[in-house]
């Protein structure tokens, strides 16, 4: 960096989080009857100047009499300003120490309490621009020194007019005093910054809005010690994901656009262009096509278990690792389940319907407990596994069927094959994954090797059963019942209308697609999902990523992390150890997986290393991605 940069930083709500002022009243008013009335007036009042609507004179003068402070309020002042000042601020106290004579706290409040919290940061009393407080015999303030420059009107400006600073200016600020420097023409650009309190009058008039120092420190190219600002990394989140998910992104200093609709193909394919991190539910499709838009995806979030509405590989081979949440909605499906097989052998979906219709039938005909019935599991994962433990509980004796061999739980009883299951059980719940090669797993052949006046559940994925099949087998009778909530078909919005061969038929149970869709499903996965994507964003760490080979990473510390993402070939880790051993980088710690199409190499360096490096793993035939984390 040139070394004619002379930086301008604001205190108050820059600095430090909060105003000055403020803090000092809300200690000086402690349980004092009138504190809030006063408080909100000198919040008021700072506010008007801020926006440039009084003059800052006035403001200072009117704010000072409502203030009944002295020496020991400030004292207590200091500590708690320390404890407060900007967390971008104290995340980088290199550029502090690197630059300490070139930054110049120019503020409208007091040195008496700036001064002692910017020397935490290596800062000197020397370039504090402030006012200074007056004080009687006893220590109360009783005003300011009013022959001081700042505690006129336009005070910074003309401050800055007679520190005649000699090369290029750059103001931080947020507030309109201090754009008003640039205005006035004595500072190059004016940078609001917005991590505490964001004022639309004053980010209209910015040059660069800048939520953070770190993304001041990027844009200037200055030492750092974040890689990449969080603010320029965009969220799109679609499908009415749990507002846990946006509120952990936005304390990341994300920027997030959420939406409650999927998005159809064309407009994801538009919206994905600048985004960075994804996050869809089961209706958006993230195909090849709106793939090949996403310029700079690094992550995608299936904020539900299903993974099959994500070109996975492709994914893969653009570098992008997606992340889903297995376990946090299984036992909301399971219960449902369970109250769809009690509700289905009890016949309720029909005698519920007559009620409504204004018909009493009590009868005991068709209605059976569920105590010592069959239940046959198609898919013993997560759920299947998880649902076979309750029912049992509750006295079915339970079967299953797998593809995968899976290790029966209590007393269940595994069938060899699906027909087995099908002409064994009373009901059947199938709790198999979404793949193309179970497009009708139960088509009208299995419909009709289930037993007479049997049941089914499917809460999997809507294609694994053939709906019209179905209907044929509950029409016939073969089948008493079923409880359907997931479709071949499904409407992207709560807007769109549902149809579906199966309205209107007895003893049905159509639900949309709800089985996962409690309050504690949809807040456990929010919370996993996101936590996964920025652990993955800051570290690397791809534990349980659905695409990507899994690597748990340590904390990086003291050191700079290089992420090479490439296509799986020999030779590729020995060529990139050959370009580390060409400049002498000094490894701290290797890591390295790989899967059938990528091979992920994660390398701790020394900071010290020559920037060429960086260009070379870039440039290495087969790179698909490359990231340098600190
Ligand atoms: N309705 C909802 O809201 C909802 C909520 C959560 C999950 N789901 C769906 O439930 C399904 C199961 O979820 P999970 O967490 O238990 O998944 P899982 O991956 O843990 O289990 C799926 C099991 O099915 C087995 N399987 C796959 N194909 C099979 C076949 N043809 N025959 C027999 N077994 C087969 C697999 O080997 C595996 O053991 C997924 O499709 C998921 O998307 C739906
Ligand atoms: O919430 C959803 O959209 C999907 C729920 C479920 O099918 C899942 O795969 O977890």
């Amino acid at each position: 960096m040139a070394e004619n940069k002379n930086f301008i930083i604001d205190f108050d709500s820059t600095f430090t989080k909060v105003e000055g002022l403020e803090a000092l009243a809300e200690i000086a008013l402690h349980n004092k009857p009138n504190k809030k009335k006063i408080l909100e007036k000198i919040e008021t009042l700072t506010e008007k100047a801020m926006q440039g609507d009084i003059s800052f004179r006035e403001s200072l003068e009117k704010r000072l009499a409502l203030l009944p402070a002295n020496k020991d309020h400030l004292k207590l002042l200091i500590v708690r300003l320390q404890k407060q000042i900007s967390t971008s601020f104290n995340r980088n106290p290199t550029f502090f120490t690197q630059y300490k004579n070139s930054i110049y706290i120019v503020s409208s409040g007091f040195k008496d309490f700036i001064i002692p919290v910017v020397e935490r940061l290596g800062l000197s009393a020397k370039n504090v621009y402030a006012n200074t407080f007056t004080y009687d015999k006893e220590g109360n303030i009783t005003g300011f020194d009013e022959d001081n420059i700042l505690s006129t009107n336009n005070g910074k400006v003309k401050l800055l007019q007679q520190l005649d600073l000699q090369g290029d200016v750059y103001v931080v600020g947020d507030g309109y005093t201090d754009y008003e420097m640039k205005a006035a023409g004595l500072a190059n650009k004016f940078y609001a910054f917005t991590e505490n309190v964001a004022r639309e009058k004053v980010m209209h008039k910015a040059d660069h809005i800048t939520p953070s120092l770190d993304e001041f420190l990027y844009v200037h190219q200055m030492n750092r010690t974040l890689s990449y600002p969080k603010n320029r990394i965009k969220v799109l989140l679609l499908e009415n994901i749990h507002a846990d998910a946006k509120k952990i992104f936005e304390e990341e200093g994300y920027q997030i656009e959420s939406l409650s609709t999927a998005l159809d193909e064309a407009e994801l394919a538009e919206k994905i262009k600048d985004v960075s991190i994804l996050g869809i539910r089961s209706k958006s499709l993230l195909t090849e096509k709106v793939l090949k838009q996403a310029k700079r995806l690094i992550g995608v979030g299936a904020f539900c278990i299903g993974t099959n509405q994500i070109d996975l590989e492709a994914c893969a081979k653009k570098g992008v690792s997606v992340f889903n949440a297995p376990f946090s909605n299984t036992r909301s499906v399971v219960e449902l389940a369970i109250g769809e097989i009690i509700f289905l052998l009890r016949n309720l979906p029909t005698k519920m319907q007559a009620m409504q219709d204004g018909n009493w039938q009590k009868s005991a005909q068709n209605s059976y407990e569920i105590r010592g019935k069959k239940l046959g599991i198609i898919g013993y994962g997560n759920i299947g596994a998880q649902l076979s433990v309750l029912a049992e509980n509750m006295g079915l004796d339970v079967y299953y069927y797998d593809i995968v061999d899976k290790l029966p739980l209590g007393n269940v009883t595994k069938c060899k094959s699906l027909k087995q299951l099908l002409t064994t059980c009373d009901i059947i719940s199938l709790h198999v994954e979404g793949k193309t090669e179970n497009k009708n797993l139960l088509g009208e052949e299995e419909l009709n090797a289930m037993k007479k006046g049997s049941i089914l559940l499917n809460l999997s994925r809507g294609e694994v059963v053939d709906l019209n099949a179905l209907k044929k087998a509950l029409e016939s009778g073969n089948l008493a019942g079923a409880g359907i909530d997931v479709f071949p078909e499904e409407p992207k919005t709560n807007q769109e209308k549902f149809t579906s061969v199966l309205q209107g038929m007895p003893n049905v149970i159509l639900t949309p697609h709800i089985g996962g869709s409690t309050i504690e499903a949809q807040e456990n996965i929010a919370n996993f999902v996101a936590n996964k994507i920025i652990k993955y964003v800051n570290t690397g760490s791809s534990t349980s990523s659905v695409n990507f080979p899994n690597l748990q990473l340590p904390q990086l510390q003291d050191a700079h992390r290089l992420l090479h993402i490439h296509y799986n070939r020999p030779g590729i880790l020995a060529e990139i150890n050959s370009i580390f051993g060409q400049h002498n980088i000094n490894i701290d710690g290797q890591y390295l997986k790989t899967n059938q199409q990528i091979g992920y190499v994660i390398t701790d360096v020394n900071k010290a290393y020559d920037e060429a490096v960086v260009n070379k793993l870039k440039s290495l035939e087969g790179t698909i991605k490359f990231r340098v984390l600190y």
